[in-house]
């Protein structure tokens, strides 16, 4: 099916949150299920921008399930034979978080706790993912990310966003210019209002929707193209 960004429905912060619910509630899914195949899914999207030119990856993770995606999609980027360094400065001690962590050691995936500085991210990587907040986040941004974003902020290479740019307001957008200009954006399970306002390479990721959840929501999803886990917009 041919599909442009206005064939889309685009979801309200809120409605991707009950979205969540549902596929944990009664559509028996595991959190750990749902970032698996979110993770994966960036992992592969973000292996298709780069090619073989961007090995260099720095992975950004936040404190929720965003920064769980990164961790996940960084594991997938070690075995699709990149070099992914993950930046992780504030970790949970929830179980499943952990697990990610010490997946990522048995690969030898540095894991730091404190972001480089721009005049490093620049001559030491390639790409950043930035998989710092997404549909949850809301309100000014607070330590130690206002930092860690206004750095991102400085450098040209490219940033890869998981399903929302970080710093932006996730129903209206970049407000006040706060945010991460990511050149390409993974939505996951449908673009959240925000990326409206999005004008580079848009990935939509998380193929997990039951058509119960497809209709109740009024989602239009738009077809994947074989056995692709990520469909270009
Ligand atoms: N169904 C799906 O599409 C799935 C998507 N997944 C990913 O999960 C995130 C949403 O995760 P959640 O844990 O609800 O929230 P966030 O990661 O966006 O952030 C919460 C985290 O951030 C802190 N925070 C919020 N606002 C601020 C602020 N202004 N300053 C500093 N810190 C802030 C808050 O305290 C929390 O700690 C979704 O976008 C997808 O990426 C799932 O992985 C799978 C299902
Ligand atoms: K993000």
């Amino acid at each position: 099916m041919a599909c442009s960004l206005q064939d889309l429905a685009f979801l309200e912060a809120s409605k991707a949150a009950e979205i969540d619910e549902k596929l944990m509630g009664p559509l028996g899914f595991s959190i750990d299920q749902l970032m698996e195949l979110a993770g994966l899914s960036v992992a592969t999207a973000t292996s298709e921008y780069c090619a073989q030119n961007l090995q260099r990856i720095l992975v950004v993770c936040g404190p929720g399930n965003n920064g769980g995606d990164g961790l996940v999609a960084a594991r997938h980027l070690y075995h699709f034979g990149y070099k992914p360094v993950v930046c992780y400065p504030k970790q949970t001690a929830k179980p499943l978080y952990q697990g990610l962590v010490t997946q990522l050691a048995s690969l030898d995936v540095p894991v730091l706790q404190e972001l480089p500085s721009a005049e490093a991210i620049e001559r030491d990587f390639d790409v950043v993912v930035d998989a710092i907040f997404g549909f949850s986040f809301k309100g000014e941004i607070r330590a130690p990310f206002a930092d860690i974003i206004s750095t991102l902020k400085k450098i040209s290479k490219p940033i890869v966003s998981v399903d929302v740019p970080s710093g932006w307001d996730v129903n209206e957008g970049n407000k006040g210019g706060v945010g991460l200009e990511p050149a390409v954006l993974i939505s996951l399970t449908a673009p959240k209002l925000c990326a409206k306002h999005f004008k580079g390479h848009h990935f939509l990721g998380g193929r997990f929707v039951p058509p119960a959840i497809r209709d109740e929501f009024g989602l239009k999803l738009p077809t994947y193209p074989g056995l692709s886990r990520k469909r270009p917009l």
